[in-house]
């Protein structure tokens, strides 16, 4: 055959090959993902695997967590980060003006230094709000784009979370990260049957199909994309009330089957409760733990009812004071005290008298982050 109709592919410049360029503006990617999907595993594994970009990485926690979040990440290969900024005074989506704009602007100022930024939602986000960011906001228009937006799913739990009914006037988050998604990644598929697997898949791509018309970035035309998303910002409270952060912090160490058996009385029977008779319905679980006997930080790590630990790489160190710090994302505020968190914790819910006086230092401390005032 002759090939001669068809026309040499020509390279387009491919530029910039030899390290960040100041001059060109930087490309955003938002991984979006419901609590607990994988989006920081995802990062972690972009992070790890990529090694012709600098990455520079946004991070909005939901609470408490990114001291943890941080940890995590360094875990596997922090070399590889410029900066990491903490937009702790809530959620980016909420005041994306204020805090998302201001730490983009804060980033840009290190230009130069990285070459794409990485940007990861909290699980309650509403990605379309945070990427109208980049419109809203000319100037930052001129510096950065938005190259997509990647949603992850959890095959395991992400059905779920999809198909719950939100109170009225709230959209449900979870279907809103799937539906404003260039790229939907379907994670933890070793969970799951194939049977369960197809389930998820289709009902992501009914979902998908719903909104097409909304969405359409692939005529990536800033304006009637910026008009789409200004279509679909909300300007009521678009976060579910109803999702609450208890952090608490316990100094000391912990025996691992104490720590294990707190867990699931807390994850698998619910029978860790307030004094109203609440448990809470843990839908995520983040910690750093202290394990007697183990030199090395622990982590721990809950979707649901499924946790695990792993120990890190990062040793106490000998000044340091060994201490154990829980993040515990979910529905019915947990409001214990911090006395009878530690006695719960430290004993697995056995027997115990609350050693705190008050003319000691505590010896453990409880915060609330929302909904919950001890
Ligand atoms: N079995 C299994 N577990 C996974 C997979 N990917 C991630 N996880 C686990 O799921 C848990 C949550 O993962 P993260 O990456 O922290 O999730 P996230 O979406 O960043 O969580 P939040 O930021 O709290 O919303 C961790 O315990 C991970 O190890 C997977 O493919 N299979
Ligand atoms: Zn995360």
């Amino acid at each position: 055959m002759e090939d001669e109709e068809c026309p040499a592919l020509v390279p387009i410049a491919a530029g910039g090959s030899e390290g960040p360029d100041p001059g060109r503006r930087i490309p955003v990617t938002i991984i979006t993902g419901y609590l607990g999907a994988g989006k920081t595993t995802l990062l972690n594994y972009i992070l790890t695997e990529q090694h012709s970009k600098k990455i520079a990485v946004i991070l909005n926690e939901f609470g408490e967590g990114s001291a943890l979040e941080k940890s995590l990440a360094i875990s596997q290969g922090g070399e590889l980060y410029e900066e990491w900024l903490e937009l702790r005074n809530g959620c980016l989506c909420c005041s994306v003006k204020d805090n998302g704009v201001k730490a983009i602007e804060n980033l840009m100022k290190r230009r130069g230094k990285f070459d794409y930024i990485l940007l990861e939602t909290t699980g309650l986000a509403d990605p379309g709000a945070v990427a109208s960011m980049f419109w809203v906001d000319s100037e930052l228009g001129s510096d950065i784009y938005l190259d997509g937006i990647i949603s992850v799913v959890d095959a395991k739990h992400g059905l779920q979370h999809l198909t719950e009914e939100k109170p009225e006037g709230l959209v449900n988050e979870a279907s809103r990260q799937v539906a404003l998604a260039d790229l939907i990644i379907i994670n933890k598929t070793d969970l799951v049957s194939g049977e369960e697997l197809n389930k998820v898949r289709t009902s992501v791509r009914v979902d998908l199909s719903n909104v097409l018309d909304l969405h359409a970035f692939d005529s990536l035309s800033g304006i009637s994309l910026q008009k789409k998303l200004e279509h679909v910002k909300t300007t009521q409270a678009h976060l579910d009330k109803g999702i609450m952060t208890v952090t608490f912090e316990v100094l000391g160490d912990i025996k691992e089957e104490n720590l294990n058996l707190f867990i699931q009385n807390l994850l698998w029977e619910k029978n860790v409760k307030d004094k109203t008779g609440h448990a809470m319905d843990v839908i995520r679980l983040k910690g750093l733990v202290s394990i007697q006997g183990k030199s090395h930080q622990v982590i721990v790590q809950g979707v649901h009812e499924l946790y695990d630990l792993e120990e890190t790489a990062v040793e106490w160190k000998e000044d340091e004071k060994r201490t154990n710090r829980l993040v515990l994302i979910g529905k019915n505020k947990l409001c214990i005290s911090l006395c009878k968190f530690k006695e719960l914790f430290l004993s697995a819910g056995g027997p115990g008298t609350c050693p705190v006086k008050s003319n000691q230092p505590k010896l453990a401390r409880v915060t609330a982050v929302r909904g919950c005032s001890v």
